[in-house]
């Protein structure tokens, strides 16, 4: 897709970057006084459009909440977020964004397909939707659309909930460690997935996740989070071309920024 390729190199000329997400000096606290919890302190970065940024950190460095603030889910205690040069309040009544968590959260009563379709029928309906039943051919679901949740593995589940945060045709996915509770081999083939989603559609994702593998192979970009309080540590550019497949996990390069990263990591 020329546009994408366009896009990704853009990432690198950060004159010409248009950014979907930009937050600058951001802090995120919880609760008042002695039992205060500061989850963020003074976070800046910029998500370039159609870029796939992938997040790390300890656990508790507030990666879930940096996700949340975007989708305007929590308040900024202090700093400023725009999403796509609006608030995040604004972006999320023009559904901008979607969320996909780890746990795919069906309504076990309805069908794939219905709980594609479950966004367009609450809610303000977008200017335009995706077709639902091409979207979960997208998601390699084709043939399976009458089956109930309950009917499909984990992955498939998962699927099913990445079509479903599609169908508002939102131009940014944040993804809360949504292969997490996947078995190895199902979460490497959703990996590859997703890449090709990316590509076809061209939506910005920003995506958290406890491995650094996982990370590497899919970002663009890793952001990694510090903890106590939660800050930026470091924000690198992962230098693998597209398309990626599963055994550049094997090659030097690879091992060489999973390296790095891991070191960083044990800092934090
Ligand atoms: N609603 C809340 N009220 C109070 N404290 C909160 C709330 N949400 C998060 N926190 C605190 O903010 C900090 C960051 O939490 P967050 O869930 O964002 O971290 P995380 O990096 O996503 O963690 P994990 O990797 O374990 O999922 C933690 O100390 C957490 O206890």
């Amino acid at each position: 897709m020329a546009t994408m390729h366009a896009v990704k190199d853009a990432v690198s000329a950060d004159a010409e970057t248009a950014f979907a997400v930009r937050v600058d000096g951001l802090d995120v606290t919880f609760g008042e006084g002695e039992t205060a919890v500061t989850a963020l302190r003074d976070v800046k970065v910029d998500i370039p459009e159609g870029a796939l940024v992938t997040m790390l950190g300890p656990s508790g460095c507030g990666k879930s909440t940096l996700l949340r603030a975007i989708a305007d889910l929590v308040p900024a205690s202090r700093g400023g977020i725009e999403v796509h040069g609006r608030t995040p309040e604004e972006a999320r009544k023009e559904r901008d964004f979607a969320f996909v968590f780890q746990d795919a959260t069906l309504l076990p009563w309805r069908s794939a397909i219905d709980n594609v379709r479950l966004p367009l029928e609450v809610g303000k309906p977008g200017p335009a939707h995706a077709d639902p039943m091409e979207l979960l051919e997208l998601v390699g679901l084709k043939g399976r659309e009458k089956a109930l949740p309950g009917e499909l593995s984990g992955g498939m589940r998962q699927r099913v909930a990445i079509a479903r945060a599609l169908v508002t045709r939102p131009r940014i996915l944040l993804m809360d460690e949504p292969f997490g509770a996947l078995d190895e081999i199902t979460r490497d083939n959703l990996n590859e997935e997703l890449l090709r989603i990316w590509n076809e559609t061209g939506t910005t994702i920003l995506f958290v996740t406890h491995s650094i593998p996982e990370a590497v192979f899919l970002g663009q970009k890793v952001l990694l989070l510090a903890a106590h309080p939660g800050r930026v540590k470091e924000y690198m550019t992962v230098d693998l071309p597209y398309p990626r497949q599963l055994p550049v996990r094997d090659t030097v390069e690879f091992i060489k920024i999973t390296a790095h990263l891991r070191k960083m990591l044990e800092e934090c």
